[in-house]
């Protein structure tokens, strides 16, 4: 009988001493990957994750609720480290601790970035990632429904299903309900003269859009990666999963200078017993942003000097771990509104609250159907700024060394220069969103898409349960911060609009005396938060340019080890993570069996 301390869900029994692969983390990339592993009956996939599964509860699965998981045991409570730039302010970094990761946790929208975005990644020597690449894998994760009758009367949603997919696990549609002030939005933007693409699936990801969210258009419930999934593979007899088992190093063997993966060890506690199981043929790391890094660390592949730091024995010297570190860093403009609209405030009171949920459990409709961002703005910067050409010209003259840790090597700084190169490059065009408005009430969430800064993973020590110490890099490099000043001003001009400004509203935050650019740039790095897209810390591609993963996901210098998940994006693309993470974790499947 195999020992361990979680639960190996519906085969105690059955577990291996031997896998062919097992998949580090039960979150977007790895229950994707594992599914369709396990396809093939031939071939045994474990999956290990940290955390449970969750008990259908309210906060998860009902839209209006959606991101009610944040906090709860669900969640990794991380946040990123103290920063400076950010007047020394730690930020919250929530992430999935559960079956499914943070598609448990997260707001539901379900988007697509632009072609710019990932023709971007090949332009970084990763052959293949690039939007014609990845289309197919997109729409391979997708079961695409269009909005409802009732929801096409009052708006003008196109969707084209050449870019969707309808036989994929993942279902994908449109909000039953859509707050009322969102047409205001939607107006405004037409009175802007901004683009609205024919579908944001399409590659024109950009301008102003309706958003699709991960929804089951049926029972209106949200659709993650364990209903998607995990769901569809349980009951195959080759597909094993653990919860409640941390993965606390990858074991390797260096045979005439080569280092291979022979097995994984794990346990559910730092004091409970160590299991381990064999890996035959591969590890498929799974486990986010901030975790795969933390674990090639302790496992010996790193940084050697970091690795000596924490008492780590290094095996791979491969200095580029944990490095790249970025996320949309987010600013806001609170507008407190007047109108006889409806609007999200109406739940504070209970009886129409109560009305509302009874709506959603009777006929799933109303205000619970909707997880909210029901249009986004994604603005080019020539469309939010009249000022692009003198910060294209100040981003031309800058440094790169502005937006790097300081202890980043040459190769990262190498590879850095030409995600600089294509920032910069990108500040003068039209085809991609820089700027994020998520709108709710006259509530203006302004994310800065295209970031210059960059972070760092760290390893705090030796141990797997130590977390690990993450810098946002937030706001690192000025530009980020005249990004978002720039982004402050668009949303005080787009509220003067006479679609928004007939919901009369008041600036409270940051306030009407907040007005000159060094008082902006306060206010911004007092403030600033994030979007929750943690990504790059294993960057794909070539090793002399700081990649970590080569353009098969392989780990560069250990035999039998590849990584999956969002850390292996180069760059974000101009959109939220999961869709892109659902489309790599696609296509790493087809790579990994050979197809
Ligand atoms: C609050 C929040 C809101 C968000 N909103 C949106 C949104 O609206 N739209 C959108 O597109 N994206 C959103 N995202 C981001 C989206 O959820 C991610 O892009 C996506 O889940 C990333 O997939 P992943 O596989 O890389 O990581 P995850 O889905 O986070 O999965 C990683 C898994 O690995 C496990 N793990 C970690 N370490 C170990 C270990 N050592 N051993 C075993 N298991 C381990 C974790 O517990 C977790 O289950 C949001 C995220 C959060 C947190």
């Amino acid at each position: 009988h195999p020992l361990f301390n979680g639960v190996l869900v519906q085969r105690a029994e059955d577990l291996r001493k031997t896998y062919d692969y097992v998949v580090v983390g039960a979150g977007a990339t790895g229950l994707t990957v594992a599914n369709r592993l396990s396809e093939d009956p031939t071939v045994t996939v474990l999956v290990i994750e940290a955390g449970e599964f969750d008990q259908n509860e309210d906060f998860v699965t009902v839209p209006g609720l959606a991101g009610g998981a944040v906090g709860t045991k669900y969640d990794w409570n991380t946040s990123y480290t103290a920063n400076d730039a950010l007047g020394g302010r730690v930020v919250p970094i929530p992430q999935g601790k559960v079956v499914g990761g943070s598609t448990k946790l997260n707001r539901m929208v379900f988007d697509r970035g632009s072609k710019s975005d990932y023709n971007a990644w090949e332009g970084f020597g990763n052959d293949g990632w690039n939007f014609e690449g990845i289309l197919p894998y997109f729409k391979k994760n997708e079961k695409f429904t269009p909005p409802t009758e009732e929801i096409l009367a009052e708006y003008d949603i196109k969707w084209d299903l050449a870019f969707h997919g309808d036989k994929g696990p993942m279902y994908t549609s449109y909000s039953p309900f859509i707050w009322p002030t969102t047409k205001n939005l939607i107006n405004a933007t037409k009175e802007a003269g901004i683009y609205i693409p024919e579908d944001q699936a399409n590659g024109n990801a950009y301008g102003g859009y309706y958003c699709p969210h991960n929804l089951d258009p049926v029972n209106v419930t949200r659709s993650s990666a364990k209903e998607a999934y995990y769901n569809t593979a349980s009951a195959r007899q080759n597909f094993h999963v653990i919860t409640g088992n941390q993965v606390k190093r990858i074991v390797t063997q260096t045979i005439n200078g080569t280092v291979k993966v022979t097995g994984v060890e794990f346990a559910s506690s730092s004091n409970a017993t160590c299991q381990a199981v064999n890996v035959s043929r591969e590890a498929v790391l799974a486990a986010g942003a901030l975790h795969t890094p933390q674990l090639l660390q302790v496992s010996g592949i790193g940084d050697s000097a970091h690795l000596k730091s924490i008492n780590v024995e290094p095996i791979v010297d491969l200095p580029a771990v944990g490095q790249n570190l970025h996320d949309h860093v987010s600013a806001i403009v609170v507008n407190t509104i007047n109108t006889t609209i409806l609007t999200q405030s109406a739940l504070q009171n209970a009886t129409f609250a109560a009305q509302a949920r009874e709506e959603y459990n009777t006929q799933r409709k109303g205000p619970y159907s909707s997880p909210t961002g029901d249009f986004l703005l994604f603005l080019p910067v020539p469309t939010y700024s009249n000022d692009s050409a003198s910060i294209h010209a100040q981003a031309s003259a800058g440094n790169v060394s502005a937006s790097l840790p300081s202890d980043a090597t040459a190769e990262v700084i190498k590879g850095y220069q030409a995600q600089y190169e294509s920032l910069t490059a990108r500040l003068l065009a039209n085809d991609s969103g820089t700027l994020e408005i998520i709108w709710a009430d006259g509530v203006i969430v302004l994310g800065l898409q295209h970031p210059y800064s960059r972070g760092s993973v760290k390893a705090a020590s030796s141990s797997i349960f130590d977390p690990p110490v993450a810098d946002s890099g937030f706001l690192r490099n000025p530009l980020d911060v005249l990004l978002l000043r720039e982004g402050v001003k668009f949303a005080r001009r787009f509220i003067t609009s006479p679609s928004l400004a007939a919901l009369n509203p008041f600036e409270a935050v940051p306030g009407a005396n907040v007005t000159s650019d060094a008082d902006l740039d306060e206010y911004i790095r007092g403030s600033a938060s994030t979007l929750y897209h943690p990504a790059g810390s294993c960057k794909m591609g070539p090793k002399e340019e700081g990649g970590v993963v080569d353009g098969e996901l392989k780990v560069h210098g250990v035999q039998g080890l590849r990584i999956v998940d969002q850390s292996v994006f180069p760059q974000l693309p101009a959109s939220h993570t999961m869709t892109t993470a659902y489309g790599v974790a696609e296509k790493a499947a087809d790579i990994i069996r050979g197809v």
